[in-house]
């Protein structure tokens, strides 16, 4: 989903989500979500949202980093700010660099809030495992800030 007329597609491996603009209760929940992160003006706000659903368990995401050109988290600072709905389920951390080995683990459950910051996108990956335990659906919706929009885009750079 995404701010305003803004057209840029989210690819994820091979699968292109096709843009949606934000809903009024996308809206009203960034109203209460984005100043526990500190942003208190809509002007601010995360410019796209991503909602991904795990029905069980067994749905997972692989280690990644969220290193689309659209957010450009390899090249500079990029905030990234996701909410967990439903069971609880993983989410690990891991770094790029051996001299750091050992995986983090953070426990998401229901309302709870985490960013990513800074350049987390170059130096690390992270991953939701399978977990057959889960005790059911869970659903987590991800901000981010589209700043190299596609050209296409009418925020593209030079069209706007
Ligand atoms: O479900 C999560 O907490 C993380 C999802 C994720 O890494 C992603 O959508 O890129
Ligand atoms: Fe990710």
């Amino acid at each position: 989903m995404v701010f305003f007329e803004c057209d840029c597609a989210y690819r994820y491996g091979r699968i292109e989500v096709k843009p949606q603009q934000y809903p009024q209760w996308m809206c009203t929940l960034m109203h209460w979500v984005m100043p526990c992160c500190g942003i208190n003006e809509q002007k601010d706000w995360p410019n796209s949202c991503n909602l991904n659903l795990y029905e069980s368990g067994g749905m997972s995401v692989g280690w990644h980093a969220d290193d689309e050109q659209l957010f450009q988290g390899k090249q500079q600072d990029c905030r990234i700010i996701s909410l967990s709905l439903g069971a609880t389920r993983a989410f690990e951390v891991r770094s790029n660099w051996s001299e750091l080995d050992g995986t983090v683990r953070l426990e998401l459950g229901d309302g709870d809030l985490c960013t990513m910051e800074g350049l987390v996108q170059k130096h690390f990956q992270h991953r939701v495992p399978r977990e057959d335990k889960a005790s059911g659906p869970r659903i987590n919706l991800t901000w981010r800030w589209i700043v190299r929009h596609a050209a296409h885009c009418p925020h593209a750079r030079g069209r706007r």
